[in-house]
């Protein structure tokens, strides 16, 4: 069983591409967010809001676990926190996994943020001057962990048919 494991910030594309990638690759596509959702019977922001982050990066690490134990092909989109807590980045390295950062620079994360942030409780409540200034330390602060991965691929400026090809020259 291999695993492609997408990764990086909030809004770098992960769910977008890995449901395109999957859509092309026949391999089935499972979002480490939704998964949570599913087994809590609570969204993200409800898990934030009724347990506090701690308790969503408890489930985050076990849900992770259990999708990397599971013995199918699968693409995993991580949350933008993942590689972040819990030493996950250290599952990054596994033998049968593919780790993939999409690296985003901030204007990129700003600009697919700024008109969607309701539904990501890090940064729901925070105006366009404190968003972006968040964005700049929080991806620097992440980064150590982003750049774990095996394979890097820069999704500036690219749409999302050229990340798809980009990321399928690294599994060729
Ligand atoms: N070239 C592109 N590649 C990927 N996403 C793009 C691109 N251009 C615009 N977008 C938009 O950027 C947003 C990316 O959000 P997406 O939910 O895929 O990111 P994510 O990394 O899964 O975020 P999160 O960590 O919050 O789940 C989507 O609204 C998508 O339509
Ligand atoms: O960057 C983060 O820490 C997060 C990103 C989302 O995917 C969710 O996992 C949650 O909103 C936390
Ligand atoms: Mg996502």
């Amino acid at each position: 069983m291999k695993k492609i494991v997408l990764l990086g910030y909030m809004g770098c594309g992960k769910s977008t591409i890995a449901q395109n990638l999957s859509k092309i690759t026949n391999i089935p596509f499972l979002d480490l967010d939704k998964c949570i959702e599913e087994r809590a019977s609570l969204s993200i922001n409800e898990i934030f809001e009724k347990h506090g982050e701690v308790y969503f990066r408890k489930l985050e690490h076990e849900m992770f676990v259990e999708l990397l134990q599971s013995s199918e092909n699968n693409i995993i989109g991580l949350g933008g926190g993942t590689p972040c807590y819990a030493n996950n980045h250290e599952l990054l390295k596994g033998d049968d996994v593919v780790s993939i950062y999409l690296k985003a620079s901030i204007d990129t994360l700003y600009s697919r943020l700024v008109h969607n942030k309701s539904k990501r409780p890090l940064i729901a409540n925070m105006n366009e001057e404190e968003m972006k200034e968040f964005i700049a330390k929080h991806l620097f602060d992440r980064s150590y962990y982003y750049n774990q991965a095996k394979h890097k691929v820069s999704v500036d400026d690219k749409s999302v048919e050229e990340t798809v090809q980009d990321i399928l020259e690294i599994l060729a």
